[in-house]
C-alpha cells in the first residue's frame, strides 16, 4: 500500500532528549517527516532529560542537528525547531510527571494535536520499566486520543530480563500500544523481503527445501566498537545484533505466507517461524555457533585495548552459526548467518542459494572440470539496495560451456537518495499505527530463548580470543562451519 502523505497530528516526548541517538537520527528523521508533509502544524516535541536547559537552547540543538541542508531549507527547519519543548526532568521522581502532563495537555491544545501522545523512550533500557509505570500512575494516559510508547534496544539481556520488562510493560500498556523498535525492520531491502517473496511466483513456489540448498545473511562492519565500550562489553554481537536484527531478517525469510498483508498477519507467521527454529543444547551450540574477537590491525586496537574494555574481556565482536527450522518448508535446510565489527568492509546481504540441477549434462567426457554453479539469489540490503540472479549460460563461442552470469538490479542513485532513513519509516509507523515492521513481545521471546541457550555454553567456556584480524571476514572457523557441511560463503574476500 503507498504511504498517503497525511498529516498526522501528535504530542512526541522523547526521554532522553540529549542523548547520541536522539540527536543523531531521531530529530532528523522528524525533520524529514516534516518536509514531506507528515508532519504540518499540528505536532508538539518535548525534550526531557535531567540536563537544565532552556527551549531555546533545546530548539538550538534540534536545528544543529539536522546536517546537509540547502539555505532555504534552514528556514524550514527552524519553522520545524519551533515546535520543540523542554523540561528537565528525572525519570525515576515521580514529582517530575506533573509538570510533564501539565506540558503534554498545553501543546495539546497549542496545536490541535486531538490528545495523541507518543512516548520515545530512548534512555538506558533500565529505565523503560520505570517510565511506563509513571506515565501511568501519575496521570499521564488518557484516553482523549493514543497513547503509544516507542522502545528503543536492547530488550532485555536475556529472556528473564526481557520477561520482567514486558510485565512492567503490559502492567499499563496493552501490546497494541507498545512500539519495539528494531531499526533493521525499517530498512529498505528488509521490507523488499516480504515483496520479492509474496509478489512473485517464480521464487515464492521455490522457496523451500526441494529447491533450496542453504540462506546466508551477513551483517558485516568496518567500524569496532567505537565509543559504546561500556554497552557493548556488557552485550557483545549475539545479543547487539543476532537476537534482534539477524532473526528478525531470519523470520521473515522462513516465514509462510500471511493471510494478509497486515501486522496482526505478518506477526503470527514469523512468531511461528522463530518458533520452529531450534534451539541447541550446549553440545549442539558448541558446533553450529562460532564466536570470535577481534584483533589489533595496522593502525587499530585490539578489541581488549579499546577505551573501556577490560583486558581480558571475553566479549565477542564476531559470531556466525548455522541456524535449524524443524518444520515442513525448511526441513535440512541449514540458514548460515555472521555478523562482526573491524570485519573487510560495512555490507548487509542476504545469498539464497538454490540446489544445482540434479543431473548435469554438460559436463562431457572431454570436459571433466566442468561443473554448473547454483543459482544464487542475492538480496544487497547495503550499502546499495538491490537484487542479482546468479544463473548458468553458454560461455559465447564454438563448443558447450557454461559459466555462471549475474541477473541485476541496483536502485539508481537519485533513488537511493529518496529512500527513507529507518528511524523516519518507523516514526511514521508508529504515528500511523502500523506495528507491523516492530517486533512483537513473542518474536522477541523466542528469540531470547534462542540466544539464552547459547550463552548457557559460552558463558562458562573461556574462548581463546582474539581471535581474527581486523579487515577479514572473522575467524577461521566461520568458513569452517560452511566446509564442513561441503558449502561455502557465497561471499567471500576479494571478490
Ligand atoms: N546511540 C546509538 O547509536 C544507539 C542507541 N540505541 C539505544 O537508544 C537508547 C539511548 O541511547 P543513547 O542516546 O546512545 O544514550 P545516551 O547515553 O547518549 O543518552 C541517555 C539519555 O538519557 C538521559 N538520562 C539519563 N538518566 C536519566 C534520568 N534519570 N532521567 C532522565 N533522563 C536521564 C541522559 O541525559 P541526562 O544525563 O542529562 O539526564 C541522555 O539524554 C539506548 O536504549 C540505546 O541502547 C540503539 C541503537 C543505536
Ligand atoms: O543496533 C545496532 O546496529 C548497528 C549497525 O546498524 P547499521 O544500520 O549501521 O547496520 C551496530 O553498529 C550496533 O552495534 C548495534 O547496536
Amino acid at each position: 500500500m503507498k504511504a498517503l502523505t497525511r498529516e498526522n497530528k501528535a504530542v512526541f516526548t522523547f526521554f532522553g532528549a540529549s542523548g547520541d541517538l536522539a540527536k543523531r537520527k531521531l530529530y532528523p528523521s522528524l525533520f524529514k517527516l516534516y518536509q514531506k508533509g507528515y508532519l504540518k502544524e499540528h505536532f508538539g516535541v518535548i525534550g526531557t532529560s535531567r540536563a537544565k536547559w532552556s527551549d531555546e537552547k533545546f530548539q538550538g540543538i534540534v536545528s544543529d542537528s539536522i546536517k546537509g541542508i540547502s539555505e532555504t531549507e534552514k528556514g524550514q527547519a527552524a519553522k520545524f525547531a519551533s515546535h520543540f519543548y523542554y523540561i528537565a526532568h528525572d525519570v525515576t521522581d515521580k514529582a517530575h510527571y506533573a509538570a510533564l502532563n501539565d506540558l503534554i495537555n498545553q501543546l495539546n491544545k497549542q496545536y490541535e494535536a486531538q490528545g495523541n501522545r507518543l512516548f520515545y523512550f530512548s534512555m538506558a533500557p533500565a529505565f523503560f520499566s520505570v517510565i511506563a509505570l509513571n506515565l501511568k500512575s501519575e496521570g499521564l494516559i488518557t484516553d482523549e486520543g493514543y497513547n503509544r510508547l516507542v522502545i528503543e534496544k536492547p530488550f532485555g539481556r536475556d529472556y528473564d530480563t526481557a520477561k520482567q520488562l514486558n510485565d512492567a510493560l503490559t502492567a499499563s500498556f496493552e501490546e497494541d500500544q507498545i512500539y519495539r523498535i528494531d531499526h533493521y525492520l525499517g530498512k529498505e531491502m528488509i521490507q523488499n523481503i516480504e515483496a520479492l517473496r509474496f509478489g512473485n511466483t517464480i521464487i515464492e513456489s521455490l522457496w523451500n527445501n526441494r529447491y533450496i540448498d542453504n540462506i546466508q545473511v551477513t551483517l558485516s562492519e568496518k567500524l569496532g566498537v567505537e565509543e559504546r565500550a561500556s554497552y557493548y562489553d556488557t552485550s557483545g554481537a549475539l545479543r547487539d545484533m543476532v537476537q534482534n536484527h539477524i532473526l528478525q531478517i531470519v523470520s521473515q525469510l522462513a516465514m509462510e505466507q500471511p493471510v494478509a498483508f497486515t501486522d496482526a498477519d505478518v506477526r503470527v507467521e514469523k512468531v511461528k517461524a522463530l518458533r520452529s527454529m531450534r534451539v541447541y543444547s550446549p553440545s549442539a551450540a558448541a558446533t553450529n555457533l562460532v564466536r570470535g574477537q577481534y584483533d589489533a590491525g595496522e593502525n587499530s586496537n585490539a578489541y581488549r585495548d579499546e577505551d573501556g574494555v577490560p583486558a581480558d574481556s571475553a566479549t565477542e565482536t564476531f559470531v556466525a552459526g548455522k541456524l535449524l527450522f524443524d518444520n515442513y518448508r525448511w526441513s535440512g535446510v541449514p540458514f548460515y548467518i555472521r555478523t562482526g565489527k573491524k570485519l573487510a568492509d560495512k555490507f548487509t546481504r542476504i545469498d539464497v542459494v538454490f540446489k544445482k540441477p540434479l543431473i548435469d549434462i554438460f559436463a562431457f567426457p572431454q570436459n571433466p572440470n566442468a561443473s554448473l554453479s547454483e543459482n544464487v539469489l542475492t538480496i544487497y540490503v547495503e550499502p546499495n539496495s538491490g537484487f542479482a540472479l546468479r544463473v548458468n549460460a553458454k560461455s559465447t563461442g564454438q563448443g558447450f560451456e557454461t559459466e555462471p552470469i549475474n541477473l541485476d538490479f541496483f536502485q539508481d542513485a537519485d533513488k537511493e537518495k529518496e529512500v527513507p532513513e529507518p528511524y523516519e519509516r518507523l516514526l511514521h509507523d508508529a504515528l500511523e499505527g502500523n506495528s507491523t515492521n516492530f517486533a512483537s513481545w513473542s518474536e522477541v521471546a523466542y528469540a531470547w530463548k534462542f540466544v539464552d541457550a547459547i550463552r548457557k555454553l559460552w558463558d562458562i567456556e573461556v574462548p581463546r580470543f582474539p581471535n581474527y584480524i581486523p579487515g577479514s571476514m572473522g575467524p577461521a572457523a566461520s568458513d569452517e562451519l560452511l566446509q564442513r557441511d561441503g558449502r561455502s560463503w557465497v561471499y567471500k574476500l576479494n571478490q
